[in-house]
């Protein structure tokens, strides 16, 4: 059957970065936020970044009408939605303005909180490092079309006022379905109340906004629906394509799209993304559910999905997206494979119509960092393994013209990729036999402790801790202070001997102020760490760090992921000397810090052509080293961060026992070398660990901290049902606000935890690290903290 909507053009991507090559929109926003600039600065700076953008994107080949995503957020994509729809939170509704319009500054406060308004929470974008806005929805929260942002977006690039070229971009948003997914029921709605329940209202919004767009001109728009790869939402299969069914009725089938000859369009057409996995799996499948509505184009992920072999029906009445590149990580791709895939897509009988092919990224590329030649002080063999999101463009404009044209057109691209892929498979570094050897020695002994009781009363011995020990997550205020040392001391014009003499003054003054508060186990602060995962991948043998690769995180946060291109190795110590400097202060215990493998993975790109597992086995063993040499100088606790153990659990429950036997070992042999008087804590946050609780208990750490001021300690009584009965730190305040909680709620929350479980197990800790603090905030906080447990312990 012919294809009758407008061609989706042969190459796309799903999304791009928004930050800007620079970070022009973080230090924009930043500094509206600081009051140094206006609302009409910062817009003016993000209309010139959108511009940019999408001129940038239409010169590398995205060249066709609809083929540039219009993917710009001020802070997050699922905000977007809540700000189109109005769909504000009863204690934020005085800042809407008419129709339910949320303006600029009240979506910041909405993002971030402003005084007893708490912001919406923040939590994983499916198995990414990206944090998105949890949406509160309730039987009564306003529902409309309350923004036409998107439109005027488009507009002003397709219409540019400032003579340039145009370009007609493909608006880009979070699709109903998963907006509903990942929202949470508002507080006071009904128990048996879901967000879902509002289908119908959402929907009958994103109808207008398409009619908008439709007058707009956009040709296209694209909505993302990757709630459909995921089981980790608690909805059965059966209710989302029930939901889905229902949207894309409403969306596809009731509006006209832009090619019915007689009557105007109604809508653009509409393209479906299943980003970040598999469509199709045990729970069901996605893709003839997406194939059996009347959308004109669905986008899959050929990375992680498998490609789809043999007729779908209704398929072949649609443009097929082939997400043939990797859009969530750095590796150039094998382009012969990659258009071998595609031509067997295009072939007759593969179920997808002819003509009806179009090359794309796997997800947006939002996750990663622009250019790689931004990247000059990389190796020049490391830089031409790689593709950044330039580079990926440029892949999928090049499979798009092999496909069309044929390999000969090609045929240079093709034999680069394929030398890349060679010299990277040869280099030395990739495999190195000595880690090799190391890892294929291990034994089920070398992941296992002294048992729990032995360790315990040898802790108690050595360490004399009273009830209910205080202490803290490990870093302290990163102040700019901190900060502009260290970027003096990178630009070289900060002393080597310098840079250490700073933070050394750093580290004093941080384990004076917990002697002064009376914390009872200390630590260093982490001035000297730029960050928790590229501090150690700078010191790592197998790793490569970046001046520009940032990356969103979340809102105006980023981070610079490491790339993990060989195998894995420690030269030297990487946290000793300011360990055992911070203790040389005091006759308190002090906590070394280290982030645990799951967590360095996690955070870092990763190699492609070795198991994962394998990998997290090769940094647990560098990391095992580090735990002997911490011993050695006399560090009687050390902490190992798994804040990540939660975001690499597989969107697919058929994978996750295979994952939690590999991250946990990997924790164990990372902290198994520690003798029995060593104690071993962990810390967990940002994440729902209801189906990791096993393998927290599985950690064997003898103290566990965790996030839990929010859920006011909810995690305590889950994790003794799970049978986990070793040291809990719940922490007993939220460190994202620079609120100060009172020594009332604190006294309270430590209370609750010491009710849940037994209460000699119970620390007393903040949720999580206090690098984006201030300090009298910190000060004030923890003297609360230590004065609401002393208070509890007099009940004991
Ligand atoms: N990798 C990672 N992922 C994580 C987390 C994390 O801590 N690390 N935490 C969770 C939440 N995510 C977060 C991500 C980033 C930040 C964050 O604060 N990022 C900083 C940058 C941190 C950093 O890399 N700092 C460097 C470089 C800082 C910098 O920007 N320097 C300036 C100059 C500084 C100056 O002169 O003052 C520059 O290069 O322009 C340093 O301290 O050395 C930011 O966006 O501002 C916080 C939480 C989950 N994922
Ligand atoms: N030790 C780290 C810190 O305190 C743990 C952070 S978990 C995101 O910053
Ligand atoms: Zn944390």
């Amino acid at each position: 059957m012919a294809v009758t909507h407008p061609h989706l053009p042969g190459a796309t991507i799903l999304g791009y970065p928004r930050i800007g090559r620079r970070r022009e929109l973080k230090r924009a926003v930043e500094s509206f936020w600081a009051g140094r600039t206006t609302l009409d600065d910062l817009e003016a700076t993000a209309r010139d970044l959108r511009r940019s953008t999408a001129r940038h994107l239409t010169g590398l080949g995205l060249d066709t009408p609809g083929a540039v995503p219009g993917s710009f957020s001020f802070y997050d994509q699922v905000l977007d939605v809540v700000a189109l729809l109005g769909a504000v939170p009863d204690r934020f509704a005085d800042l809407t303005t008419d129709g339910g319009r949320l303006p600029l500054e009240a979506y910041f406060t909405v993002a971030r909180g402003e005084g007893d308004r708490p912001p919406l929470e923040m939590t994983k974008w499916f198995d990414t490092n990206y944090h998105y806005l949890v949406p509160e929805i309730g039987p009564d929260t306003p529902v409309g079309f309350a923004d036409d942002r998107v439109v005027r977006e488009f507009t002003e690039l397709a219409h540019p006022d400032d003579g340039g070229r145009p370009v007609v971009t493909r608006p880009v948003l979070v699709g109903p379905v998963t907006f509903l997914l990942l929202s949470k029921a508002a507080d006071g709605a009904p128990d048996d109340f879901r967000p879902l329940d509002r289908l119908d209202d959402v929907v009958a919004a994103y109808a207008e906004l398409l009619r908008a767009l439709a007058a707009a001109g956009a040709p296209w728009v694209q909505l993302d629906e990757p709630a459909l790869v995921t089981d980790l939402l608690g909805v059965p299969f059966d209710e989302v394509a029930d939901a889905v069914r229902r949207a894309y009725t409403a969306l596809a089938t009731d509006l006209s799209p832009a090619t019915e000859p007689a009557l105007p369009a109604q809508r653009p057409a509409i393209l479906v993304a299943a980003p970040y996995g598999d469509l199709r799996s045990a729970a069901g499948d996605g893709l003839a559910l997406l194939a059996g509505t009347d959308v004109e184009a669905i986008a899959v992920d050929l990375v992680r999905g498998a490609v789809p072999t043999g007729p779908v029906p209704g398929l072949e009445t649609k443009t097929l997206v082939a997400g043939v590149i990797d859009g969530h990580n750095v590796w150039r791709a094998d382009l012969d494979t990659r258009l071998a895939t595609l031509e067997a897509l295009a072939a007759p009988g593969s179920g997808v119509g002819a003509g009806a092919l179009s090359v794309g990224t796997s997800t947006s590329l939002l996750h990663v960092p622009h250019d790689t030649a931004d990247e000059p002080r990389l190796d020049a063999g490391l830089r031409s393994w790689l593709a950044f999101a330039d580079q990926k463009v440029a892949e999928v404009v090049t499979l798009a013209t092999g496909l069309a044209e044929g390999r000969a057109a090609v045929a240079d691209r093709l034999a680069e990729s394929t030398a890349a892929a060679r010299s990277r498979a040869a280099a030395p570094g990739v495999v190195v036999p000595q880690v090799r050897a190391r890892t294929a020695a291990l034994t089920a002994a070398d992941a296992e402790r002294a048992p729990y009781a032995e360790r315990a009363a040898a802790q108690r011995a050595r360490l004399d801790l009273p009830p209910l020990p205080t202490t803290t997550i490990g870093s302290f205020p990163q102040t700019a202070q901190i900060r502009g040392a260290r970027a003096a001391w990178v630009r070289g014009e900060l002393s080597d001997a310098d840079y250490t003499a700073a933070m050394r003054a750093e580290i004093a003054s941080t384990v004076a102020l917990q002697e002064e508060l009376g914390l009872d186990v200390l630590v260093h602060g982490e001035p000297e760490r730029n960050d928790m995962v590229q501090y150690f991948a700078e010191q790592l043998d197998g790793f490569a760090t970046t001046v520009n690769g940032w990356v969103q995180s979340y809102g105006s946060r980023c981070v610079r992921p490491p790339i993990l291109w060989g195998d894995v190795s420690r030269p030297a110590p990487l946290t000793v000397s300011w360990t055992a400097y911070a203790a040389s202060l005091t006759s308190k215990p002090v906590k070394g810090m280290l982030t645990g493998p799951v967590t360095i993975l996690a955070w870092s790109f990763v190699r492609d052509d070795l198991p994962l597992g394998d990998t997290a086995d090769q940094v647990a063993l560098a990391l095992r080293d580090e735990v002997d040499d911490l011993e050695a100088a006399g560090i009687a606790v050390v902490q190992v961060d798994e804040p990540a153990l939660r975001e690499l659990l597989p969107l697919r429950a058929a994978d996750h026992a295979d994952y939690l036997a590999w991250s946990v070992r990997s924790f164990r042999l990372a902290t198994a070398g520690a003798g029995p008087a060593t104690q071993v804590h962990t810390h967990l946050c940002y994440s729902e660990f209801g189906q990791v609780i096993g393998a927290i208990d599985g950690l064997d750490a003898d103290v566990t901290s965790v996030e839990a001021a929010r859920s006011r300690m909810e995690i305590v009584p889950e994790l003794a049902d799970a049978g986990y009965a070793r040291g809990i730190g719940p922490g007993v305040y939220d460190i994202h606000s620079p609120r100060v909680p009172s020594v009332e709620e604190v006294t309270e929350l430590v209370t609750l935890a010491a009710k849940a479980i037994d209460p000699a197990l119970v620390w007393v800790n903040p949720d999580c690290g206090l690098k984006t603090r201030a300090h009298a905030e910190t000060r004030q906080s923890l003297a609360n903290l230590v004065t609401a447990t002393r208070t509890v312990r007099a009940t004991l």
